[in-house]
């Protein structure tokens, strides 16, 4: 921690903000709930459907309200000619975050939230256009092909992957892909979502609230974090490698991207999660290294400093096992989080005042401006 550097209250941690019914957070120390169901329950006996749904509508789906569900995603899946344009003009090297972040700007002219009926019609829409927008940049910008974007896959999780590689995935990709999507879909009021709320409680649309929240979720110390734990452990040879690179930075007193939680204190339940389907996926790739170095920076992290993985950390590996490039790890955590936002902007609308904290002023005293020619 930096010297003299004021941690209490700062980052208002620890101060209540508003209420929420959507989900708990480390309530018990370490746990995760969506709509009082916990996110393992969830990852076992849900998919992300079922769980956008409960955080969007407010209970669990019947089988007929899925299948609706499914097949009203699934037709919303299709990008409009101006949109699929604009996209084709963004450079091959930007950062995928920042398409996300045109493209959901992008579609609020083209399809504008006019009324707050429209809420969960616009919601919806972003659900299923999401993997949409940055596949078909990504594969535009990178291969030089204007995918298809209507799929006709299940879910959106095998859509996401379908659309990247131009194939349907593998029964296992597609349900780490599921389960990936569940634990990202929600956590209370993190920077992000609580971007989205200041937004939303100044009566601005939709579009407006999650354009914010995607420039908040891009940021290495929220979002972000996933590429950069990918960065850290690509070029790491083995256990002990790991514990070198690891310590070395510990020295210079880097900051270890993946680790930490500005609200858990002992773990956060998604890794364990994530880290489970991430070994599986090294035993199915038949090359286990960037599993094994994960471990070890996990086990070096908790000696050292007593850090824990968060939910970004093993999710570096899966994905890396999935094929899935590095830049485009967090746009995914979009097409999952857009979830939580929309329903916290819906919430705020429900019960609404402008988000307008007040500041400890630590400026000059007040003095009278001297005209230009005496300064
Ligand atoms: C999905 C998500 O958004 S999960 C979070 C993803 N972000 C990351 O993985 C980035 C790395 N982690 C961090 O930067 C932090 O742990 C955060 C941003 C997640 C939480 O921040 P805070 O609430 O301020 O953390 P906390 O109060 O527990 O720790 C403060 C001190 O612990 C230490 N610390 C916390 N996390 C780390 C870390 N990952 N590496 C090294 N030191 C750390 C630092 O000394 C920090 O002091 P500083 O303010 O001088 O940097
Ligand atoms: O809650 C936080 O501060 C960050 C986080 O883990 C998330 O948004 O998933």
């Amino acid at each position: 921690m930096s010297e003299g550097k004021k941690l209490s209250g700062a980052g208002l941690r620890g101060q209540s903000a508003g209420e929420t019914a959507l989900s708990t957070v480390g309530v018990s120390g370490s746990g995760l709930t969506y709509r009082g169901y916990d996110v393992k329950d969830l990852g076992e006996n849900a998919t992300f459907e079922e769980v956008a749904y409960l955080i969007l509508y407010g209970e669990l789906p019947t089988q007929a309200q899925l299948d609706a569900y499914k097949a009203k995603l699934k037709d919303l899946r299709g990008l409009p000619q101006a949109l699929k344009e604009v996209l084709e003009r963004i450079p091959a090297d930007t950062h995928p975050m920042d398409v996300m972040r045109t493209g959901c700007s992008m579609l609020g002219n083209l399809e504008a939230e006019h009324s707050f009926a429209d809420q969960s019609e616009i919601t919806d829409r972003l659900l299923a256009a999401f993997p949409s927008i940055i596949c078909y940049w990504y594969r535009f910008s990178h291969d030089g092909v204007r995918i298809d974007t209507e799929t006709d896959d299940d879910q959106i999780g095998a859509h996401f992957l379908h659309l990247l590689h131009g194939k349907a995935p593998s029964e296992l990709h597609a349900k780490v892909m599921d389960v990936s999507l569940i634990l990202y879909a929600e956590h209370e009021f993190n920077a992000s979502t609580f971007t989205a709320r200041v937004c939303a409680s100044t009566l601005s649309d939709m579009h407006s609230c999650v354009t914010g929240a995607i420039g908040s979720l891009r940021g290495p110390l929220h979002g972000g974090a996933n590429e950069a734990a990918m960065e850290l452990i690509q070029d790491m040879k083995d256990e002990a490698d790991a514990r070198d690179i690891l310590m070395g930075k510990l020295e210079r007193k880097d900051k270890i991207m993946g680790f930490g939680h500005a609200i858990y204190r002992d773990s956060d339940p998604r890794n364990a999660i994530i880290k489970e389907w991430s070994e599986k996926l090294a035993a199915a790739n038949g090359d286990d290294r960037l599993y094994r170095v994960s471990v070890a920076c996990e086990a070096l992290m908790w000696e050292q400093k007593k850090l824990f993985c968060n939910a970004d950390f093993f999710h570096a590996s899966a994905y890396h096992y999935m094929d899935i490039p590095t830049k485009l790890f967090t746009p995914i955590f979009v097409c999952s989080r857009v979830t939580g936002w929309a329903a916290h902007v819906m919430e705020q609308r429900s019960n609404n005042r402008i988000i307008r904290p007040s500041a400890d002023y630590v400026g000059v005293a007040p003095r009278k401006v001297v005209p230009i020619a005496n300064r």
